[in-house]
């Protein structure tokens, strides 16, 4: 027993070494191979574990180098000693003693055919490797980075009194109206069995957005939020599209104004802002796998963290200041990518909340704005525009009143019965609410400087692609 715990205090992870090194000190660190390279008199390895974009230098003899080979899964043990090289410390792998443990264990070795060598891989070989595109330093601190700011985000809300509530993958409904959904529930029997009749004679979809269940929940809870999967058959072959992608999503009751929901927004994006070791985290990797630079990170993370509320601007102030641009840009006509961009990077310099688009353009649960020209009939929503990445939140007030919504269904050819649940809400007990809807993977990208959507999830779906 005495032995065991012994050796389990000294196991120590690279993180942990890189926080407290306590040079001087045993230790055993378990961890991937990287790279070897053996000199006459000498060897030196690099092992990653991945709790840190930081790799331990170790030291040992070319005999013992002889067992360690790039990808193998190692323990070895020695002594932590100031380190003469670039890095700040290193391991010098102790000596063996007969009858004692080796320190040098292989757990899992790995042959020459190892996909992931010492060199630049591209982003695109690397996602048809998925086993092993996570072990590059590049794209582990993008895995870090997730992990922390959806504790962040999890923290702000729970500060800010939102109960996190689970919504259900499987749904009868498609939230946006957009005929976007993956279908796993025909509804029509068919002969041959062939289509999918488990949920019955009505359709069922892998669910696009929690939001009309998240309403449900508001309307039993007053704040609530949370983060689940959602499901786009959309063919947008961009780096900005993912078919399964994460949505934190939020619902306030007792909202009037479209601005506390920015608010909220605005708070929440504020709380996953890297900070200083993790920012040192995404920094040091992002050298590896990104081309964007140090200097762009900073200002984004500075643009996201001022303290000031970021601009808000109406869309048809948004149109207006675009014309120069783009002149043949008119009122009623959607935002291009392109736009969206050039708004927040060259005229607003920053994040922009844009709100009150055309009714047309919008899903029927928007609540409709007071206007005196029903050809220019808006909605309260918003989306939140930042530099380089176009849209990272859609949100908006929800119609409550009953009639209204009604009428917006027929508009939007919808059948209401499909939605009764939905209207229900409006029907008793209707309340005053808004919320929203953030990409995770965009933020994601904006604030690890990933380029490509694609390198932001575990593992990424597109059209077309599904690897494993
Ligand atoms: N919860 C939200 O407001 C998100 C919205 N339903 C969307 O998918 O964009």
């Amino acid at each position: 027993m005495r032995t065991s715990r012994a050796v389990l205090a000294s196991v120590r992870t690279i993180r942990s070494l890189v926080e407290s090194p306590r040079l001087g000190e045993d230790a055993t660190v378990n961890g991937w191979v990287r790279s070897v390279r053996r000199m006459k008199k000498v060897a030196f390895a690099d092992i990653g574990d991945g709790t840190s974009a930081d790799t331990l230098a170790v030291v040992l003899t070319p005999e013992q180098s002889k067992q360690l080979s790039t990808g193998a899964c190692v323990q070895l043990s020695g002594k932590l000693s100031e380190s003469p090289g670039n890095q700040k410390f290193e391991l010098q792998v102790a000596e063996p003693v007969p009858g004692k443990p080796d320190p040098v264990k292989v757990l899992g070795p790995a042959d020459q055919s190892y996909p992931l060598q010492k060199k630049f891989h591209t982003a695109e070989y690397l996602r048809t490797i998925p086993s092993f595109r996570w072990k590059t330093l590049g794209n582990s601190s993008v895995l870090r980075y997730r992990s922390y700011a959806q504790s962040r985000i999890a923290r702000y809300f729970e500060s800010a009194g939102f109960t996190q509530v689970s919504s259900p993958i499987i749904t009868s409904s498609d939230c946006e109206g957009a005929g976007e959904v993956f279908t796993i529930n025909s509804g029509e029997p068919d002969k041959n069995q062939k289509q999918p009749y488990f949920f019955g004679d009505k359709p069922a979809y892998l669910s696009v957005s929690s939001q009309l269940h998240l309403e449900v929940y508001a309307a039993a809870l007053s704040r609530v939020w949370n983060m689940a999967p959602a499901f786009r058959a959309e063919k947008s072959d961009t780096n900005r599209h993912l078919s399964e992608f994460w949505m934190v999503e939020a619902e306030l009751a007792f909202t009037e104004s479209l601005k506390d929901v920015m608010t909220v927004a605005e708070q929440m994006i504020r709380a996953a802002v890297p900070d200083s070791a993790m920012a040192i985290d995404i920094i040091q990797s992002n050298k590896q796998s990104s081309s964007t630079k140090q200097e762009t990170l900073k200002q984004r993370w500075q643009m996201l963290s001022q303290p000031k509320p970021w601009a808000r601007v109406t869309y048809t102030e948004a149109v207006e200041l675009l014309r120069k641009e783009f002149p043949s840009l008119k009122w009623g006509d959607s935002l291009s990518s392109e736009q969206e961009k050039h708004l927040a990077a060259h005229i607003i310099q920053g994040p922009v909340f844009v709100t009150d688009y055309p009714m047309h353009q919008k899903p029927f649960y928007m609540k409709k704005n007071a206007v005196s020209d029903e050809t220019k009939a808006t909605v309260a929503c918003f989306d939140l525009l930042v530099p380089e990445m176009g849209e990272l939140i859609g949100g908006s007030l929800r119609e409550d009143d009953h009639q209204t919504l009604l009428s917006a269904m027929n508009d939007n050819n919808m059948n209401p019965d499909d939605l009764e649940w939905y209207l229900d809400l409006r029907k008793y007990g209707s309340f005053p609410h808004g919320g929203y809807g953030m990409g995770f993977e965009r933020l994601v990208c904006f604030v690890c400087g990933v380029e490509n959507i694609r390198e932001a999830i575990g593992f990424p779906r597109w059209a077309g692609s599904c690897v494993c």
